[in-house]
């Protein structure tokens, strides 16, 4: 396990609320997610604070589009200085190795970048109604193998299927995993979940948590009683 592998995602209607947050949160117990609804309101200020307070930054927007069109996007985000940043595979091998080229022209670190597989709010019925006659985990390995086919540094996938994917691609190849609930935590809209511990032996290498941290009377409680239950 990494040591750090828990990145809060903080999805939040306000910026100072998201801010209020992460000044709670210690940078060095875990990372931080933006995703579409505060970067919507707050646009990349909002990445310049969360870096000022020492976080390694997950921009969550899920670029999907034309190869030339996503590559830019990926280029911009990168220019920001994020830690990791993402795709969804199912804009397709030229769209990827469009991305993973134009990083090439980026100078300095470079993020991860990661392919989004089947949303882990997805489940059979919700795919066979856009098409796909494939259970999630076949889906997500179907994916996941075109994402590390066209250089990828991993996937987000549900925990569930870390196991079969680990037994298949690289232990380099990232596992990105939404849909994390600890025992007895509302599941909301999340469909495929896991428990945190369950989720690393599992072999996930990052734990992306939103509610379950985020709405709780004591987030930093909750953080460091998963952090604790993964040993
Ligand atoms: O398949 C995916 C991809 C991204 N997410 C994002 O992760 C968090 C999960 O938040 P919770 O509150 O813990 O459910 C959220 O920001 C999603 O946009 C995902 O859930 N599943």
């Amino acid at each position: 396990m990494n040591s750090k592998p828990i990145i809060v995602a903080l999805d939040y209607a306000d910026q100072s609320l998201a801010l209020d947050m992460a000044k709670r949160l210690d940078p060095q117990q875990c990372r931080v997610k933006i995703g579409k609804e505060l970067f919507t309101l707050a646009g990349p200020a909002i990445l310049e604070k969360l870096h000022e307070l020492g976080f390694e930054v997950f921009l969550d927007l899920k670029f999907h589009d034309i190869p030339n069109t996503t590559a830019m996007a990926v280029k911009a985000a990168a220019q920001q200085g994020v830690w990791m940043v993402n795709v969804h595979a199912s804009g397709g091998r030229r769209m990827m190795e469009a991305t993973r080229e134009v990083l090439e022209t980026v100078a300095g670190p470079k993020p991860l970048l990661i392919a989004v597989t089947v949303l882990t709010s997805m489940e059979s019925a919700d795919l066979r109604e856009i098409g796909i006659d494939l259970d999630p985990q076949q889906q997500v390995l179907r994916l996941a193998s075109l994402a590390a086919a066209s250089g990828m540094d991993g996937v987000v996938c549900s925990a569930q299927e870390v196991s079969v994917l680990r037994a298949q691609i690289n232990r380099e190849f990232k596992l990105v995993t939404p849909g994390i609930r600890p025992a007895g935590s509302d599941q909301g809209d999340q469909r495929r979940i896991m428990t945190p511990a369950e989720a690393i032996s599992a072999g996930s290498d990052y734990l992306v948590i939103g509610r379950p941290i985020t709405r709780a009377a004591d987030p930093i409680s909750v953080l460091k009683d998963i952090n604790l239950s993964l040993g």
